[in-house]
């Protein structure tokens, strides 16, 4: 079997730990039975030998597996990445989700989205990317009692991405140690309202709202402040006419959608000023992830 899985931006300015939507840039994964267990990796990461020692996704898959199948059989794991590692793109989240739906494949179990989202959320505990990576489109998560409960907007075809991806990471684990434990209410009212503007303005194709709900006070400056060229990327993003122009989840990407017609201006502009960045127009992901048996 095949499984493509695709990146996500979360958070959205506002939204910390809610917000997210799918890119259509995706990490692939062919699995087949084997006599021995073996993985190959091209692509992104494909320098780095501990992914073919230790991968999480191969970790996972077998936590799942085994549970659903009760034994461990052999297979081998082809990996081709195209979601960069620690740039806000929610690499791990792809992982985690393609590992997860593709054991059930494997194991011969049917399972719903659903199913696959709520086993995610054991791995990674916010479901900004993880609902995404599942349903595709843009995504407003909660999780009561351990359950993630999703609504999902499709984003059509007048909108486009244009992701700035530094050369340099930022690990989410590390990002996230930045942030303080408690917000005054201001800033948290701040966020609240913008957060729910912003969905409200994606739910109903109000793209005129998205530069004002997308502004956030809790986490994007303290992070910025790692890579401070962020700061002329928004700007320069918004001056061209990007809708919204957000860190992708913990960074060090940004993110700017921008309406199909504007994309190119957009991504020249930021390629004139970063010339060390990848500078990139992807679509939108509608699906979320995608079994192809082979
Ligand atoms: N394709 C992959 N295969 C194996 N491990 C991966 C893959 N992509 C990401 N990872 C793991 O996830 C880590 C990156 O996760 P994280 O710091 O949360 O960044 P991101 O924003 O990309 O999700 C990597 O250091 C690696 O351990
Ligand atoms: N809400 C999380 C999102 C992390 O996304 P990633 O793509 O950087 O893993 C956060 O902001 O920490």
């Amino acid at each position: 079997m095949k499984i493509k899985i695709p990146a996500t931006s979360a958070n959205l300015g506002p939204g910390f730990d809610c917000l997210g939507l799918a890119i259509a840039l995706y990490n692939e994964v062919c699995i087949k039975p084997s006599s021995y267990q073996s993985i190959s990796v091209k692509g992104e990461g494909e320098e780095n030998a501990k992914l073919k020692k230790n991968n999480i996704f191969v970790s996972i898959f077998y936590d799942i597996y085994q549970e659903l199948a009760g034994k461990k059989d052999p297979f081998r794991f082809e990996f081709f990445n195209a979601i960069p590692f620690s740039r806000g793109l929610g690499s791990s989240s792809a992982v985690i989700v393609g590992a997860i739906a593709s054991a059930y494949e494997m194991a011969g179990v049917k399972a719903s989205r659903e199913t696959i989202l709520n086993k995610a959320i054991l791995y990674e505990t916010h479901p900004d990317n993880i609902a995404p990576a599942v349903f595709g489109g843009f995504t407003s998560s909660v999780v009561e009692s351990g359950r993630v409960r999703t609504l999902k907007k499709v984003l059509g075809e007048k909108l486009k991405v244009v992701m700035v991806i530094p050369d340099r990471p930022m690990s989410t684990a590390h990002s996230r140690t930045l942030l303080p434990k408690s917000y005054p209410m201001k800033n948290v009212v701040y966020n609240l309202s913008r957060a729910s503007l912003l969905t409200a303005a994606l739910f109903s194709e109000n793209w005129e709202f998205l530069r004002v709900a997308s502004k956030d006070c809790m986490h994007e400056h303290r992070r910025m402040k790692q890579m401070k060229e962020l700061f002329e990327v928004r700007e320069i993003a918004l001056r061209s006419g990007a809708l919204m122009s957000t860190l992708s989840g913990s960074g060090s990407s940004f993110f700017n959608l921008v309406k199909a017609e504007n994309a190119l201006k957009v991504a020249t502009a930021l390629k004139n000023a970063f010339g060390m960045f990848r500078v990139e127009i992807f679509e939108l992901d509608n699906n979320g992830f995608e079994i192809v048996k082979s």
